[in-house]
């Protein structure tokens, strides 16, 4: 906060044409960026300032009637700065009255996780029997007393169900969402991230592959092959499947992931577009899964926030495979970062740990988006200029499904056209700017 002051009281404004330094006559602070409430500490931070007047620091910020508050949100809460919370109560009893317990405890975590309630822990309270009810009726026919009431088990169980909840659509625990921690061994928590990673319908994916291996055109064939056989082989390496749009990459990346999963192995599917990411089956983002620092730009040797004894650690020192889809918008120092994050954490200084990493994609589409910067900027951060690169071997699809399975003559015709734009075949008109 004191370097937005400062920068502040550096800035300097547009006069007649000029610029010159602002005149301040006080010590005032004019305007304070906007924040949001995700930002918990700076957020509450920045409704005090704005509305306690002659505070001298932190401390007296945070003092309210005398007692200093541990947390800015205490003292903006003790000073009814926030929102009350009567529209949630309102939508919670609404929920309560027409929707199964499970449907409640969805809602109760998206408005704790998303929607940032001034005291959950008051919502909470309100409508834990509510949330925990379907928990009681369970025990009470398992162990056929009736009588059964209310406890801090069943409370716990229920707050267990919301934490996952929570984790699933944010990663957030809920102590990080001002609610009580439900009491859970942390090997509780890692044993169910990996059997996230591993709750396949493992039936359904031998058949899968049983299904579309066979249907694998020549090109795509040998590609299965190869990939397969190096992920059997526990050798690691960096693989780059060079595929035009059309060419039956994601067929080609769900009969892998199918495969490998299939035999109860852990495969991860990252992507670096949250749209690529769903065409994979259990697709996500690459930034959400692997904690990837955000302004890559400033990091020369950025690591993934990933710390040893987190679940996301475990999975990833147990899996055999890491596909990383439209890797071509990647910034080069997002794949860097899980270089050294996966030799880190299995403790093997070879490339990527050992593990072997999957790219996919085509350069002659989008390269990674800079923000602010110029075209030479975005080719610096591209992938084949980091040093990981010159380890990678490429295997290329070209034969376009949609135009051999369609038999389409236009469709061939323009992909014709859209490989020599991407090339840089077309010769540019000198006369448009
Ligand atoms: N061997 C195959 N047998 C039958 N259908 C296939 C085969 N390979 C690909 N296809 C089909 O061809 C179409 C294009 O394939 P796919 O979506 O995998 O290509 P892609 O390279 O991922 O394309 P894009 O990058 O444009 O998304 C899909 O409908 C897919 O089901």
């Amino acid at each position: 906060m004191e370097c937005i002051v400062e920068e502040m009281v550096a800035q300097e404004e547009r006069r007649s044409g000029r610029w010159v330094s602002r005149c301040f006559s006080t010590d005032t602070l004019g305007r304070i960026y906007t924040i949001h409430p995700k930002n918990d500490d700076c957020f509450y931070l920045r409704l005090l300032l704005i509305n306690v007047c002659g505070s001298t620091s932190f401390e007296s910020l945070r003092t309210v009637d005398g007692t200093i508050c541990v947390t800015f949100r205490e003292a903006c809460q003790q000073l009814q700065l926030l929102e009350h919370d009567s529209h949630w109560n309102q939508t919670l009893a609404d929920a309560i009255a027409s929707s199964p317990t499970t449907a409640v405890r969805t809602l109760f975590a998206i408005i704790i996780s998303t929607c940032q309630p001034s005291n959950p822990r008051l919502l909470w309270d309100a409508y834990k029997d509510d949330m925990a009810e379907d928990i009681l009726h369970r025990l009470r026919l398992a162990t056929r007393n009736v009588d059964l009431q209310m406890n801090a088990d069943i409370y716990n169980e229920a707050l267990v169900l919301i934490e996952d909840l929570c984790l699933l659509m944010c990663e957030k625990l809920l102590i990080e969402v001002h609610m009580p921690a439900p009491s859970r061994q942390t090997r509780d928590l890692v044993s169910r991230e990996l059997e996230r990673e591993r709750a396949y319908d493992i039936i359904h994916l031998q058949q899968q592959v049983q299904t579309n291996v066979p249907l694998l055109k020549e090109q795509q064939s040998s590609a299965y092959n190869q990939l397969i056989n190096a992920v059997d082989s526990g050798n690691g390496g960096i693989f780059f499947l060079d595929a035009p749009g059309g060419t039956g990459k994601t067929f080609l990346l769900s009969s892998i992931l199918a495969a490998i999963c299939g035999q109860g192995g852990i495969a991860l599917a990252l992507a670096s577009t949250g749209i690529a990411a769903t065409l994979l089956e259990g697709g996500r983002t690459a930034h959400s899964v692997l904690k990837l620092p955000l302004n890559l730009q400033i990091h020369e040797s950025p690591v993934c926030n990933i710390s040893k004894q987190s679940a996301m650690a475990q999975v990833l020192k147990k899996c055999k495979l890491i596909i990383w889809d439209e890797c071509t918008m990647a910034h080069k120092r997002s794949l860097e970062a899980l270089d050294r994050t996966l030799r880190d954490l299995r403790n093997n200084n070879r490339c990527f740990g050992g593990v072997m990493i999957l790219l996919s994609g085509d350069f002659r589409q989008t390269l990674p988006v800079i923000p602010k910067s110029t075209a030479a900027d975005e080719l610096n951060t591209c992938l084949k200029l980091s040093h990981l690169w010159r380890f990678v071997k490429t295997i290329s699809l070209t034969m376009n499904m949609r135009v051999l399975l369609q038999n389409d003559r236009t469709a061939e015709v323009f992909l014709k056209e859209l490989l020599q734009i991407g090339n840089g075949q077309v010769p540019i008109d000198p006369s448009v700017d």
